[in-house]
């Protein structure tokens, strides 16, 4: 192959790319659009926030639930045709919350949406795993998760903003035709392989390949579930990056607002800048495993930085400014771990088979994200006075130390975990000859 032929190949890869980051941003847009446009659909429909709240979770359900189906097929019939399956339904559901005539029909569109976009992630990150070559996975991986974060600031705040000029259903209905005009980009130009895009293979440049495996499917998900790997990866990255997201979405802000006063505002800027900071150093950490060819010593870190995080939280007497900023920032840093795990679990399987492994660890982290919500605010009724102010009731410092030494010690069990995970060294196991 002439230098023309690496020219074409990196033009290729990167379209490729661009493509479905973009369907993965629009979708952190339809994930967080409904809370984004809270106040406006709440008026629309007349309903409660717990309704609203319902309705938004809704694509977190489906989503979650879809993961490993979606993994399943990705690995049969590749991302192209699943991700623009994808996209054209997660468009439908934009459309018909849109244009929904009564709350009925929207609750559809959030379940219709999660359901669309769960092909989404695990399409880049198989589709990463074909066209770029091992020692790149960790850095393509940080690129990934750093987009895709750019797109939750994009859904939570600016986006906010076009309610100025537009109104929410119209700015539904664009955001839906878009996800099928992308769908439509996406099965022209994107190709499973660098084969079938008629590159072939034993060129430095070109990522090995693995075949659509010839097991049943039912046979290589126990090949999964099955891997010690795997199980001591997702429990590290539940140490991490499921207890940051829980903390970040959830009680991150009410901690600072009851136990030191903070206002709403004030204290989202200490979550913001965890979450930036998060996504900064996903790229960062990606890079860098790859550059030193090891990923076991940065599982290991980050669960060690996450529990001194957690445990600074719960019991260090830090305060608004530099300490909380300190802690916050430690473990948001420590949570950008999680590309690194899905580097192991996509190199401890088949390449043939990586997209259940990678939708296995997302979907365990999701869960785990949920799980650790609820505990935290029942562990916080556990110690809650009884006291109540406008008909709430009102919790202070003391009542977050619980749920905080929960997340402290789920981390120090991800940090047990992180020791018997293996080294891959960056290098993907060799299919095995059917
Ligand atoms: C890419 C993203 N998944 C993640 O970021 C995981 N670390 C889990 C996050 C859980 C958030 N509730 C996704 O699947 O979109």
């Amino acid at each position: 192959m002439t230098d023309l032929s690496k020219f074409g190949f990196n033009k290729i890869r990167w379209t490729i790319f661009t493509l479905l980051t973009l369907s993965f941003i629009l979708g952190f847009f339809h994930r967080f659009a409904p809370g984004a446009f809270a106040e406006a659909v709440r008026g629309e429909f007349h309903i409660s926030a717990a309704a609203l709240g319902t309705l938004a979770s809704m694509h977190f359900y489906t989503y979650t639930v879809m993961q490993i189906p979606s993994g399943i097929l990705i690995d049969r019939f590749g991302a192209r045709l699943n991700v623009s399956i994808g996209a054209v339904i997660a468009g439908l559901g934009s459309i018909v919350f849109g244009l929904a005539p009564t709350f009925a029909v929207a609750s559809l569109g959030p379940f219709i949406v999660g359901l669309g976009v769960s092909t989404i992630f695990v399409g880049i990150m198989k589709s990463n795993s074909l066209w770029f070559r091992e020692n790149q996975y960790g850095w393509i991986s940080g690129i990934t998760m750093l987009l895709g974060n750019v797109g939750s600031v994009l859904a939570a705040g600016p986006l906010a903003v076009l309610l100025q000029w537009f109104s929410w259903r119209s700015i539904f209905v664009v955001a839906g035709i878009l996800s099928v005009v992308l769908s439509l980009l996406t099965y022209w130009l994107v190709r499973d392989t660098p084969q079938e895009a008629g590159f072939q293979p034993g060129k430095g440049y070109l990522p090995s390949q693995g075949p659509v495996s010839p097991n049943h499917w039912l046979q290589d998900l126990k090949t999964v579930l099955s891997n010690k790997t795997i199980g001591f990866t997702l429990w590290a990255g539940v140490g991490t990056n499921a207890t940051f997201y829980a903390f970040a979405g959830l009680w991150g802000i009410p901690v600072l607002r009851d136990g030191f006063h903070l206002s709403n505002n004030e204290a989202s800027l200490y979550t913001t800048v965890a979450l930036a900071a998060y996504g900064a150093a996903s790229l960062a950490i990606g890079w860098f495993s790859d550059k030193i060819g090891l990923r076991k010593p940065l599982i290991i870190l980050g669960n060690a930085l996450s529990s001194v995080g957690w445990l600074g939280l719960a019991l260090l007497p830090w305060n608004p400014g530099w300490s909380a900023w300190l802690l916050y920032l430690l473990v948001g840093i420590a949570a950008s771990q999680i590309v690194v795990t899905f580097a192991v679990v996509k190199e401890v399987v088949p390449s043939s088979i990586c997209g259940m492994a990678l939708a296995f660890l997302n979907a365990g982290i999701f869960l785990g994200v949920a799980l650790l919500q609820s505990c935290f605010g029942w562990i916080m009724d556990l110690s809650w006075s009884g006291a109540m102010a406008n008909g709430a009731p009102q919790y202070t410092f003391p009542d977050y130390i619980g749920g905080l030494l929960l997340f402290a010690a789920v981390s120090m069990v991800g940090l047990v975990s992180s020791f018997f995970v293996t080294e891959t060294y960056c290098q993907s196991v060799k299919e095995k000859a059917a």
